[in-house]
């Protein structure tokens, strides 16, 4: 869906921002781009709407080269969501999202409607907030008004950049989740920067480590970085705490769990879904102070889980 191949930056100042980064993005994919500051992750994201040209390189959208299209009608087909929002200020909401559908050629109705759906969508009651002012709504509802705006023009390609940097970590962690469940439906191709390695391991379907310099240290699923990163680089960025990350992002294996004979009632806290994680397994373990979890394929029991069994898991899939 999108490729970059030999991608380079130098700014006229000689700054290197981004060294010959190849990188694929496919369709439907969420990929996070991440790393510390100033490593290219901005300038990378601005490259592939044309916000920046790129000195070096080539970026592909759906096998045609982004340096060929038009960069209006290129932008079009990319939604865009920055950190600082930018919506307008002394418009209303509603009016606010319904901005991009006046610019595609949508009667005031249409798009008055369209607003109202994507509103709803992004979990902002119309009624309530359509009326209002930018400064009178919080920093996470301005945020979602920033996603339904960027959606509006059903873009297949979405670029976010710190999309959720500018709240609260409480409210933070909320947006990702709305996000996240949002994306399940829309299944849009997404490339969102951010700073946070906790994010990107949340959020990414792959995460491409940026280090300083804009090369490209490593690009992989959250669990492939957190068990073999590639580098000491990597290894430190993903940090000291990266064995309970991988508790995050480690599902429970069917074939190594332990059998529920012998497990005594009392020892038994609820059952969890086989599809959970490791983390949701523990979770469970302490939120009902019981040594053992059991583990549920629908309605029936496929086992039960320690926190011996989930050591033994964890090691299992460093293999
Ligand atoms: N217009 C410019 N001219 C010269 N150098 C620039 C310009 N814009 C960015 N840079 C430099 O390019 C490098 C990469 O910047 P970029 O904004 O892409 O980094 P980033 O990873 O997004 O950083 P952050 O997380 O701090 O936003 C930095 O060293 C920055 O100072």
């Amino acid at each position: 869906m999108i490729r970059l191949a030999g991608v380079g930056k130098t700014y006229e100042d000689g700054t290197v921002a981004v060294h010959e980064l190849d990188l694929d993005v496919a369709a439907g994919e969420l990929v996070v781009l991440v790393g510390p500051s100033g490593c290219g992750k901005s300038t990378t994201l601005k490259m592939i709407n044309r916000l920046i040209e790129p000195t070096t390189g080539h970026i592909f959208i759906d096998g045609s080269d982004v340096t060929t299209v038009d960069p209006v009608h290129l932008r079009r087909g990319i939604g865009y969501v920055i950190q600082q929002i930018g919506l307008f200020p002394h418009q209303k909401i509603l009016r606010n999202v319904m901005t991009v559908p006046l610019l595609y050629g949508e009667s005031t109705a249409t798009a008055k409607q369209r607003a109202s759906e994507l509103m709803d969508l992004v979990g902002l009651d119309p009624a309530t907030y359509g009326e209002r002012y930018p400064h009178e709504l919080s920093g996470g509802q301005q945020q979602r008004v920033g996603v339904a705006r960027a959606l509006a023009a059903d873009p297949p390609v979405l670029l976010m950049d710190e999309p959720f940097g500018a709240v609260d970590p409480v409210v933070r962690i909320r947006l990702q989740e709305e996000f996240l469940r949002l994306q399940r439906d829309l299944g849009k191709t997404v490339v969102l920067v951010t700073h946070d390695i906790d994010e990107a391991v949340k959020m990414g379907d792959r995460v491409a480590v940026f280090a300083t310099g804009g090369r490209l240290a490593q690009f992989g699923t959250p669990a492939e970085l957190l068990a073999h990163p590639a580098d000491e680089f990597v290894e430190d960025f993903v940090g000291a705490t990266r064995g309970l990350r991988r508790l995050t992002v480690t599902p429970i294996d069917r074939d190594h769990l332990e059998p529920l004979e012998g497990v005594t009632t009392g020892d038994l806290g609820s059952a969890i879904d086989v599809d959970a994680t490791l983390e949701e397994a523990l979770a469970a373990m302490l939120r009902d102070d019981k040594p053992v979890v059991g583990v549920k394929d629908g309605s029936q029991f496929v086992g039960v889980l320690t926190p011996a069994g989930i050591h033994r898991q964890l090691r299992e899939s460093l293999r």
